[in-house]
């Protein structure tokens, strides 16, 4: 299952990449925080902000998805040092498994002991509404299903187990108190809880694809996260997912409705300001 651009890193290349990020922007983040399709706006509320483009770091992949804007924040909100990055990788875009997940490793050499991952996604539970807020409580890896982990190869102890646990990805602790925040922000009529299923991408799901999801117990899918999420839980990061979802995914026939990027970003600019106070008052809880 290797593709030509699938690459390993050391635990050094890690480290010089820590260190460098140390260095330059003289922070530790406690909290990191990875932005999805127009998700950027979360690290306009970092207060004292340092800016670092992904070009500037070394080893660091770039963006190339529209809505991803390739820059790592660092700075503090609600008093928490965080590193937001503004724009993630997504296996799509050719990079190899390892590299879409270079970034959180990194993280955790800096110091950082929780992270956040948000996506756009689509609904694919038929109670869902476009806008909701989905707290993710589970993930189908399906490119995993055929071998595509970002575990794969050489298993680096420094990091975590060759054999690590799934069944506790997403920290319930910290779901318990999204929930609870909803409830103080007033947005409690569109969060919901559900499974997140990531697929390759980057073309939206066929019918009979979203139909078969749906049989699975899937509520949204999307591209990205879950890699993310192996890795930080591989180390020992604590993990809290959001879905914010930007469409319903098509299951019928008849329907006149497509999948569009364009559609997926004007759901996430109408429903930022709402993601954002939730994981703002999330922070201040943890
Ligand atoms: O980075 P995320 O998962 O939020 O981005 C989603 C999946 C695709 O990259 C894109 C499709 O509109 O949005
Ligand atoms: O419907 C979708 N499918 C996959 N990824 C997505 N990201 C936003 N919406 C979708």
């Amino acid at each position: 299952m290797s593709s030509a651009n699938e690459r390993s890193y050391t635990y050094e290349d890690y480290k010089e990449t820590a260190d460098w990020l140390l260095n330059r922007s003289g922070q530790k983040p406690k909290v990191a925080i990875i932005c999805g399709s127009g998700l950027g706006g979360l690290a306009d509320l970092l207060e004292n902000k340092t800016v670092i483009p992904y070009k500037d770091i070394p080893r660091f992949p770039q963006s190339t998805v529209h809505g991803h804007a390739g820059q790592l924040v660092f700075g503090q909100l609600k008093g928490k040092p965080c590193v937001c990055m503004q724009g993630r990788f997504h296996y799509y875009e050719g990079y190899g498994i390892a590299t879409v997940t270079y970034p959180v490793r990194v993280f955790h050499l800096l110091g950082v002991e929780t992270l956040i991952v948000t996506n756009a996604a689509g609904g694919l539970n038929p109670d869902f509404n476009v806008g909701d807020i989905m707290l993710i409580k589970d993930h189908v890896n399906m490119p995993g299903f055929s071998g595509v982990n970002p575990l794969r190869g050489h298993n680096e102890e420094r990091f975590g187990t060759r054999f690590p646990c799934m069944s506790d990805a997403y920290d319930r602790e910290m779901i318990r108190l999204a929930t609870e925040t909803a409830v103080e922000q007033g947005c409690s009529s569109f969060l919901q809880q559900g499974v997140y299923c990531n697929l390759g991408g980057p073309c939206f799901e066929t019918i009979a694809e979203c139909k078969m999801l749906q049989s699975l117990g899937v509520d949204a899918v999307g591209m990205s996260t879950v890699p993310e999420v192996i890795v930080a839980r591989h180390c020992g990061l604590r993990v809290f997912g959001l879905s914010l979802i930007t469409n319903k995914a098509v299951v019928d026939y008849s329907s006149e409705q497509r999948a569009n990027h364009e559609e997926v970003l004007e759901t996430t600019r109408k429903r930022a300001l709402a993601l954002q106070g939730l994981v703002s008052s999330l922070l201040a809880k943890i």
